[in-house]
């Protein structure tokens, strides 16, 4: 199969976008993986497909999947790029347009500067939707939050923040998120088993109460130079574990990104992202037959 795409980026987290609209190209899993695989493929942390609108007043659908072949239920760095790519291709000119992901809904603004705003909806904090097991585990309380002891190998009972952003995240605090052991927790943490659909693990260094530095370790790609949700989840589990303000900067390896949540007891308040998309090439590729 030949295809065309798109290869785009936002905050160094990169995408192969693809054109659906006219109809699906019906992709297997392990062509997915082929898309983005570095070496034989185009190279990518996700692959976006751009598809025709679900109808009830939405614009489009946007269906995400992982560089490991998996789809999953949000992506918040590719909501932006997304935005872009409809505006860029001629397919749409709205703004803010509202699309459909997995399970829920997003409204995207476009400002003059090209940063996107994405409403990426209310956190998630009921355990069994994010899901996480937390059976026969002591929470440890603090702020208006708590920290669950994740056991590591060799590390011990690690404390971690637990919620959803529609995607599943475990959030957890250091000193220093350069020498922040990323490589060898991050795999662990995404499949500790009591998280059953696995977990993106962010590792969040608080510099003062509006500032952070991330790194996250994805379900199905690995670290990454930025995660969209992983910087909301890393940011509402700050504001609740009583360290930030509602508007934070997130320094992360691969720029920065503004998260904006007004935390109400009782209220499923939404959060904003605020970041770059950015378009780096168009292309095209033969796919293999792969099942
Ligand atoms: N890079 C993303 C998140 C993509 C999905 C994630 N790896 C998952 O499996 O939930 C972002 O910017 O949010």
């Amino acid at each position: 199969m030949h295809i065309r795409f798109t290869k785009m980026q936002g905050a160094g987290n990169d995408f192969v976008v693809l054109d659906e609209t006219q109809g699906r190209l019906g992709l297997s899993a392990a062509q997915y993986r082929f898309l983005a695989d570095r070496h034989f493929g185009v190279g990518a942390d996700q692959i976006l497909s751009v598809r025709a609108s679900p109808g009830r007043g939405l614009d489009f659908e946007y269906v995400i999947h992982n560089a490991d072949g998996g789809q999953v239920e949000q992506c918040g760095n590719g909501a932006r790029c997304f935005v872009r790519y409809v505006h860029d291709k001629g397919l749409s000119t709205r703004n803010p347009l509202r699309v459909k992901v997995m399970n829920a809904e997003l409204e995207l603004k476009m400002h003059a500067d090209g940063r996107v705003t994405v409403d990426m909806g209310a956190p998630v904090f009921t355990l069994g939707q994010v899901p996480f097991d937390a059976q026969g585990l002591k929470p440890q309380p603090m702020g208006s939050f708590e920290r669950w002891p994740l056991d590591l190998p060799y590390a011990g009972d690690v404390p971690v923040a637990v919620l959803s952003m529609g995607n599943p995240h475990a959030v957890l605090l250091v000193d220093d998120v350069q020498s922040a052991p990323v490589a060898s927790w991050g795999p662990w943490i995404e499949s500790h088993e009591r998280f059953p659909r696995r977990v993106n693990a962010g590792f969040l260094q608080v510099v003062g109460r509006g500032e952070v530095r991330l790194r996250v370790y994805e379900r199905g790609a690995g670290e990454t130079l930025a995660c969209g949700t992983g910087a909301c989840a890393a940011v509402v589990a700050g504001i609740r574990l009583g360290l930030l303000d509602p508007r934070v900067d997130v320094h992360t390896r691969g720029g920065v990104l503004t998260i904006e949540w007004r935390h109400t007891p009782g209220l499923d308040q939404p959060v904003f992202m605020t970041g770059p998309a950015t378009t780096v090439f168009d292309g095209e590729i033969d796919i293999p037959d792969l099942v």
